[in-house]
């Protein structure tokens, strides 16, 4: 890469530093900041601290000149830098970590005018992330490959390197964006065409995620090929399945960006897991955003359906939680073994609860893992492992309390996971971290005293040389004290001097007139005191100062050896750490059930959809939090085949009654039910779907250029090209961005296709009243409403689903409601009673289908302008003519004229 055009120098004019500066600079290249490591600061310099400067809101000072210009320069101290990096990252940025490599007295050595040595140790990007604090807990970080192969061929890799995730899926282009939509990426890396080709790109749901064009060689399969079977030291891959080009590619290329960023240090991932596309349930992005299960659309986690039922104790179940709810099963057996373990812990309250107190002991043992495999780690990273070892083996013993559990396939395979008994490695390696390390251990390996005693002869016998001299040295003072007949006299400790004896200036000259035979040899005068050394004191600083290096010399060696352990043991404790996530979830499940009476579905192979008693989570928590009305429960029946009930079913009823509540919670039970856990409602039998489709609530996408309409007009199209008779369609309102006609007849069209021609499931919200009428002309669909009263000139919203059409929409009603001013609703109110005496005498001269407008296109009457004394008068005047006199004076009259 090449240096951009501001670091260019004319040559033996820099000096030495900014030739490194310069040199390192033109590797990392323009696109990444290059954070210089000076002494306990990373500087920026140039254009990059230019950026950082503006983004991080620091000042911007300058270093030295350039080329005859200032150098702009920013800088922030070593010790805060995590939290300048997570802002950086968050706005997109890149990082280059560049780091002082040899101690400078080394450098020292070649001369006085030699630099230190200094490498890039580590490129920072969004998807690269493993430090706790620069991420989520309870979220992945999720980094994507995307190839293409010549042949036309799509597959994604993605890892996260945090807990050493990877999996792989071939797909077609039209599955891509659901399932970028399902991983939700922090950083996707393509081939540099793929990335110039704007029809190609329009397509996929980028919004938040960081791109990282790569040169098309980096996806060569026979490359990347060798790459993985380094990685995993194999001869073949047919090991871990078989995997097709694009996957191979994409995978190559994704370990050799990891590689990259971590300045050729190699991450330990799990085997590549290759996924099939054709398991999981297919969620489109738009379907995605607008049922809300993760985030909103407005993008927080609050508010989503996930955050409501998400009873996890521990980070590593949060995420699995989450995966699951992004990817429902389709297939039953697997779903039925996922309920059968989550329903256990239905029936056996008081294990849950202990089996959820012994989690939530837990650490991160995934994360812990992989950050002492990338080198990161520390020895709180270790003690994660004992600690979490300890946790499963907790469990297991908890889980051996109570004989013939009858324990369900799925957790008998976790206990299996978590017990040590027949996991000799692990299990000494837990001995041996108990053994090993003190209860309170550091959080950087360098900081020492984290080996406990016992556990390395040579580090208790210089820790004990070094105490004795500590000892010895204490004792000294009070000797010195009596030699010198100083009683203040006091012995210390600094870094430079090492222990030093000091007295107050006022004992100076009694000190240093002792003449030659005294012990005491001046090193030092301050304005505070004097300092001095003898012989002895000199020896016992150097024992313990050398016991002391020794023993961090050995301390890290210990430590470097157990990560050694860890790294050759990643695989086993990956498994154990999701073995722990699993139970997690599947207690967490039972918990969420118990507390909201959410129940099991019945889950099959059939076309049915039978809800009783259905709610919608996040609405009922909300309305429970508003300490308002009850969620009103609905049931909802539908069947595919329209033997147990109708294929599709048009939901009329007033604005703010519940119809969108009620095609979203309808919705979210297939997820819910997929994803192998509960339902909230009384009862379920859910015929799995092998797609979902929303079209709820309409918004621009402003950012690709299109308007409310033609957005859902897109998601429209979609939805009828794709929709099977296995899948579930929600649709809300289409139609209503356009002429009243036009977006009837499209709404017509829409449900006869989706009843007749895609034969899915379908509820579809409307408010065209008119449409009701043509369910009776299809084979299999019905109405149902949802009803409001008026109650002494209010609305009351009764929000419950009853078979039939809606009378009426109640819309000038709820704009009342709304505040909308009195004039103005009484005269929509005017306007309505008009235009519906024109629609009924229409009506009745043409029969039932010439009522719709579609059919009996009469123009609007146009409204009468001044119907009343008043408004005649008011409109014959002209207020610019009249004096304030006059003005009062019609003030009377008009009011005489109403009254
Ligand atoms: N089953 C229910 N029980 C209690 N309250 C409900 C129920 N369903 C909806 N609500 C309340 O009514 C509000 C409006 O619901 P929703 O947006 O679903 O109405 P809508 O009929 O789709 O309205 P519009 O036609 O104006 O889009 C919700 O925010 C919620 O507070």
């Amino acid at each position: 890469m090449k240096a951009s055009q501001d670091t260019k120098a004319p040559a033996g004019k820099v000096t030495p530093m900014m030739a490194q500066f310069l040199s390192i600079k033109a590797e990392v290249g323009p696109e990444a900041l290059l954070f210089y490591r000076m002494g306990d600061f990373y500087e920026l310099f140039f254009d990059d601290a230019v950026r950082a400067a503006a983004a991080l809101d620091i000042a911007l000072t300058k270093r030295g000149k350039h080329a005859g210009a200032d150098i702009p320069m920013c800088g922030v101290p070593v010790h805060a830098s995590e939290v300048y990096l997570q802002r950086l990252i968050k706005k997109g940025f890149r990082v280059a970590v560049c780091e002082q490599t040899e101690d400078p007295k080394e450098a020292k050595k070649r001369g006085s005018k030699s630099v230190v040595r200094r490498e890039v140790v580590r490129l920072v990007t969004p998807g690269t992330l493993s430090e706790d604090n620069l991420l989520d807990a309870r979220g992945r970080n999720i980094i994507t490959a995307l190839s293409k192969t010549l042949a036309g061929d799509f597959a994604l890799a993605w890892a996260d390197i945090s807990d050493g995730l990877f999996c792989t899926a071939e797909m077609n282009e039209a599955r891509l964006a659901t399932e970028i939509a399902a991983l939700r990426p922090r950083e996707i890396l393509l081939s540099e065409a793929l990335y110039q080709d704007p029809n190609f790109m329009a397509k996929l749901p980028l919004e938040g995620i960081s791109l990282t064009p790569l040169a098309g060689t980096k996806f060569e399969p026979r490359a990347a090929e060798r790459r993985l079977k380094t990685q995993f030291s194999v001869g073949s891959l047919d090991g871990f399945g078989a995997f097709s080009k694009a996957e191979i590619s994409a995978a190559g290329a994704l370990l050799d960006y990891l590689e990259l960023t971590q300045a050729g240090n190699p991450v330990q991932l799990s085997a590549p897991f290759r996924r099939t596309t054709s398991g999981f349930m297919a969620i489109d992005p738009a379907t995605r955003a607008s049922l809300e299960i993760d985030r909103t659309q407005k993008g927080p986690r609050k508010g989503s359906l996930l955050s409501v039922i998400d009873r996890t104790k521990t980070g590593a179940g949060a995420r699995e939680f989450s995966d699951r709810l992004a990817r429902p099963l389709l297939d039953v057996k697997e779903i039925l073994h996922r309920q059968q373990a989550a329903s256990f812990f239905v029936e056996q309250p008081l294990l849950r609860s202990n089996v959820r107190s012994i989690l939530s002991q837990s650490g991160d043992l995934a994360r812990a893992t992989s950050r002492l495999s990338l080198g990161r780690g520390g020895p709180r990273d270790l003690v994660i492992i004992r600690d979490t070892l300890g946790v499963g083996e907790n469990l297991c013993a908890e889980f051996s309390k109570t004989p013939n559990l009858g324990l369900p396939n799925n957790l008998s395979y976790v206990l299996d996971r978590l017990t040590l008994s027949d996991k000799e490695t692990l299990s000494v390696l837990r001995r041996d971290l108990t053994k090993a390390l003190t209860p309170d251990v550091p959080m950087q390996a360098r900081d020492g005293g984290y080996i406990a005693s016992g556990w390395h002869p040579s580090i208790d016998e210089l820790k004990a040389l070094r105490d004795d001299s500590r000892r010895i040295v204490a004792g000294l003072q009070a000797d010195y004290a009596q030699t010198a007949n100083v009683p203040t006299l006091k012995i210390k400790h600094n870094n430079v001097l090492g222990y030093f004896i000091e007295v107050s200036p006022k004992y100076a000259d009694v000190m240093l007139g002792k003449g030659p035979d005294s012990p005491f040899i001046h090193r030092q005068t301050l304005v505070s005191g004097v300092r001095f050394t003898t012989t002895e004191l000199a020896d016992l600083d150097a024992k313990i100062s050398g016991a002391a290096d020794k023993v961090t010399a050995l301390e890290l060696a210990e430590f470097e050896a157990f990560v050694q352990r860890v790294t050759n043991l990643s695989e086993a404790l990956r498994q154990s750490a999701q073995a722990l996530a699993v139970l997690d979830v599947q207690s967490a499940w039972a918990e969420w059930a118990e507390e909201t009476g959410a129940s099991c579905p019945k889950v099959d192979s059939s076309t049915c959809f039978h809800i009783e008693a259905g709610r919608h989570p996040v609405v009922r928590e909300a309305l429970q939090k508003a300490g308002g009305a009850d969620f009103t429960p609905n049931d909802c029946l539908l069947d595919a085949e329209g033997k147990a009930g109708n294929r599709l079913t048009l939901i009329t009823g007033p604005n703010m009654a519940g119809k969108s509540t009620f095609l979203r919670q309808n919705a979210l039970m297939f997820i819910l039910a997929q994803a192998g856990g509960f339902v909230p409602a009384a009862r379920a039998h859910i015929g799995i779907a092998d797609a979902l489709f929303s079209r709820v609530g309409a918004s621009d996408d402003l950012s690709k250029g299109r308007s409310t309409f033609m957005t859902e007009m897109i998601e429209t199209a979609a939805i009828l090209n794709q929709a099977t008779p296995r899948s579930f369609v929600i649709l809300d309102e289409i139609g209503r961005g356009t002429s009243t006609f036009d977006g009837l007849s499209i709404a017509w069209a829409t449900v006869e296709h989706l009843h007749g021609v895609n034969k899915s499931r379908a509820l579809f919200a409307t408010h065209y009243h008119e449409l009701t009428d043509l369910v009776d002309e299809l084979e299999s669909a019905g109405n149902a409403s949802l009803r409001a009263k008026e109650w002494n000139g209010d609305l009351v919203f009764l929000h419950d689903v009853q078979p039939g059409a809606a009378d009426k929409s109640y819309g000038v009603q709820v704009a009342r409601l709304a505040g909308l001013p009195r004039a103005a609703t009484d005269r929509a109110q005017a306007v309505l009673l008009r235009l519906e005496a024109d629609a009924d005498s229409a009506a009745g001269e043409n029969g039932l289908l010439g009522g719709l407008p579609l059919f009996s296109a009469a123009p609007p009457q146009p409204t009468p302008a001044a119907s009343s004394a008043v408004e005649k008068a008011l409109l014959n005047i002209d207020i610019n003519d009249l004096s304030p006199r006059q003005a009062l004076d019609l003030l009377y009259d008009l009011k005489a004229k109403v009254n």
